[in-house]
Formats: C-alpha cells, structure tokens, sequence
C-alpha cells in the first residue's frame, strides 16, 4: 500500500514524506528536482527522479510499488512568477496535473489527494472565506489550480476516484525536530524572507504595499504551520482510505496577520532588528485573505498543534541557521 508523494522532495512535500514515515507507512518520491533536494529525501523513502507529465514512468512506479494513493504536490508555486509566464504555470500545474490524474483513473489509484491554494478564491468578499465561497482567482497560479480542482470533481464524478483538495492558506515554520524546512534558494515568501533578513543573508527587505484597505496598509495573510498542514493530509488520507467522499477543505487557522506584524514577530524571535523599505503592490496580491476552519476540523477532526506565530517564526529561524551552516541549498 504505498504511496506516491509528487514533489516529496519540495518544501511541504518533505514534510509529508517525515510524517508518513513516522507512521509507518512507504512512500515513494516522484520530483524533477526543479525546485526540490535530492537530500531532502529521507533515505527510507524511494526517491524517483523524473516528471509528473511522463506517463510512462508514473505508470511503472505504480505498478512496481503497488501504489495505492497519491498525495500530488508537485507544482511552480510562485504568484508573481505565473503573472509573468502564464503558460508556464498552466503547463507544470495543470496539464501536468491532468497527465497524472489519467494514468491515476487508467491504474485504479482509490486515493488521490490535491495540494490546492487559498489563491483560488481571489479577493473574497467574506472573511473568514468559506469553501463554498465564490472563486476568482487573482493570478495566473490560481487559475491553474482551480483548473486542477474542476478536472478532479468532473473526473471523480466520471470514475471511481475519489479526491480531497486542500486549500492551503499561506505555509510557513520548519520541521519542529530540525530535519527539513523551507530550503528554496532566492525564496519569495514572506516568512523566508524576513527569516534570511535577520541571519544577515539579505541585507534589507521589502514590505509590498502599504496602501491596502487594511488596519496597517499591508496585506493579511493566514499563516499555517507545515506540520499541522501535513498532519491534514494524514487525516485526509485516512478519510478516504474509510471510504469518503470526495471533499474540498480549507488549511489554515482562522487567524490574519499583517505583513507588518509577521514583520515583528521575526524581529521578537530572532532579537535582530533589519532594515525593511517600503515598496509599491506587488502583481496578483489580494489585500486580505483569512481560512474558515470549521469544515476541515468538523469533517477530518483536524486539531492544529502549532498554531501560534512565534512557534512558526522561532523554528523558520532555526531552520534557515541550520541552512547557513550547512549550506545545504545556495
Ligand atoms: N508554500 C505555500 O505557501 C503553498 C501554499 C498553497 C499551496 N501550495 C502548494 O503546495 C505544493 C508544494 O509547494 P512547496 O511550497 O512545497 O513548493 P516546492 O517548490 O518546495 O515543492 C514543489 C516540488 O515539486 C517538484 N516539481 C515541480 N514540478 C514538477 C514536475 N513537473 N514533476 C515532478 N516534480 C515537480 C519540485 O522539484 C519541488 O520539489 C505546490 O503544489 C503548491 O502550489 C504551497
Ligand atoms: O519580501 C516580501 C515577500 C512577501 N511580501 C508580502 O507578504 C504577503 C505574503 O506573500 P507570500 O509571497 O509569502 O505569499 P502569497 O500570499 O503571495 O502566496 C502564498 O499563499 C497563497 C494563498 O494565499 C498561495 O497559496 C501561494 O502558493 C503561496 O505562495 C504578500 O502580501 C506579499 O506581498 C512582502 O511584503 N515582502
């Protein structure tokens, strides 16, 4: 019964790939190794270097490890990145997604599971957003992952699949007992960002915007540990492995911080006060965006443990320490 991880080698589906192991399941890694670590793999997972969209190759780990279930991170992640190569993004997240889910359907795959995105709702009108809220994404990137979720829903009304997509807000800490986290050289998210800054790996930071209709001017995020994020994924996996139905669920915990004030808890954690220019918007950022939680902790019992900023920047920081010494990615 093992499962395949895409992009296991990546930031969160590291994360995943430690989860899984701690509870004894096996877990083969499919990554092209773009934006992921060759070490990031622990050594009791297999590691298959090579594509989501080569059909031929998913088809052979199948069958090879008799895979069960899929959890599919492998993705290009970065909002400003899609704005400038929509067809890139549309390519890797959704065509590729596609290729994936068709050989899932051909080799009887009963459990697939979606690394979606809050970028799906766009701008929502509510907050705290709820699954059922309109969706209207705002990039390039968020398209391409709604695509993805159409194509999943359209295809487990089709087949006998069955799905959960989870729509992650904004992930951010490191593995609590040090053994993985955010490793992405030339990062552009804020917690990595503000992390490098105050290891001195930077020598200032930009804060984009500060005339959003916000308290403070700058954007609100939800900021959702990696590990109560994988630890959704387990509890997803043992929702469809019970016989669930097919289900869509918000991650994150129902709480907003401004760039300014994720700004500060890092200053507080790390004890180093950095220089941050204020700059003009950056493409394709909504000004605010909070997760309704209610649904995933309803549906999944899903009980976050490190829902406390701090906790995030205080092991974000110890992590990227740990990075500097080891030079592990540059
Ligand atoms: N980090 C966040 O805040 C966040 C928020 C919402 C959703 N997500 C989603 O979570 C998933 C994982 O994100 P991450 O932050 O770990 O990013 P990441 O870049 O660290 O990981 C992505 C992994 O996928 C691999 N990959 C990319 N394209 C591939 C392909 N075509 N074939 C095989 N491997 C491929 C990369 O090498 C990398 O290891 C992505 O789908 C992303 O869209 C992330
Ligand atoms: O150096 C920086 C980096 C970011 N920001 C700001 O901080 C906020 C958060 O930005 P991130 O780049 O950290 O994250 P995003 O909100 O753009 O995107 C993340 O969350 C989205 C959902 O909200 C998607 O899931 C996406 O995959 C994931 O990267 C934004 O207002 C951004 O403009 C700065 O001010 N300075």
């Amino acid at each position: 019964m093992t499962i395949l991880v895409t992009g296991g080698a990546g930031y969160i589906g590291s994360h995943m790939v430690l989860e899984l192991l701690d509870s004894g399941e096996s877990v083969v890694v499919l990554d092209n190794l773009s934006t992921g670590f060759r070490w990031a793999v622990p050594p009791n997972a297999t590691l298959v270097v090579g594509d989501i969209g080569d059909q031929e190759l998913v088809r052979s780990i199948v069958r090879k490890h008799g895979v069960k279930s899929i959890i599919h991170f492998a993705g290009s992640i970065i909002v400003p990145e899609s704005v400038v190569d929509p067809l890139g993004y549309y390519h890797n997240n959704t065509v590729k997604s596609r290729a994936l889910m068709e050989v899932a359907v051909e080799m009887g795959i009963e459990n697939f599971i979606f690394s979606s995105t809050a970028a799906v709702y766009g701008m929502p009108k509510e907050i705290p957003v709820r699954e059922d809220a309109a969706l209207a994404p705002m990039s390039p990137y968020g398209s391409s992952k709604l695509m993805t979720e159409i194509m999943l829903a359209d295809t487990a009304r089709a087949h006998n699949f069955r799905y959960v997509a989870l729509r992650y807000f904004n992930v951010a800490g490191a593995d609590p007992k040090g053994r993985s986290g955010q490793s992405t050289p030339q990062a552009t998210h804020l917690i990595k960002v503000a992390c490098e800054t105050a290891l001195g790996k930077r020598s200032h930071m930009e804060v984009f915007g500060t005339d959003y209709p916000t308290a403070d001017g700058t954007c609100i995020r939800d900021y959702i540990h990696v590990t109560d994020l994988v630890r959704a994924h387990m509890a997803a996996l043992r929702h469809l492995r019970a016989g669930g139905q097919s289900e869509v669920f918000n991650c994150g915990y129902s709480k907003g911080f401004s760039v300014l004030q994720v700004i500060e808890a890092v200053k507080r954690s790390s004890g180093a006060d950095f220089e941050v220019r204020l700059s003009p918007r950056r493409a394709g950022d909504p000004a605010a965006i909070v997760a309704a939680s209610d649904k995933i902790r309803m549906h999944l019992g899903w009980r976050p443990e490190f829902d406390s900023l701090e906790t995030i920047t205080v092991q974000a920081l110890a992590w990227e320490a740990h990075l500097q010494q080891f030079k592990h990615a540059s």
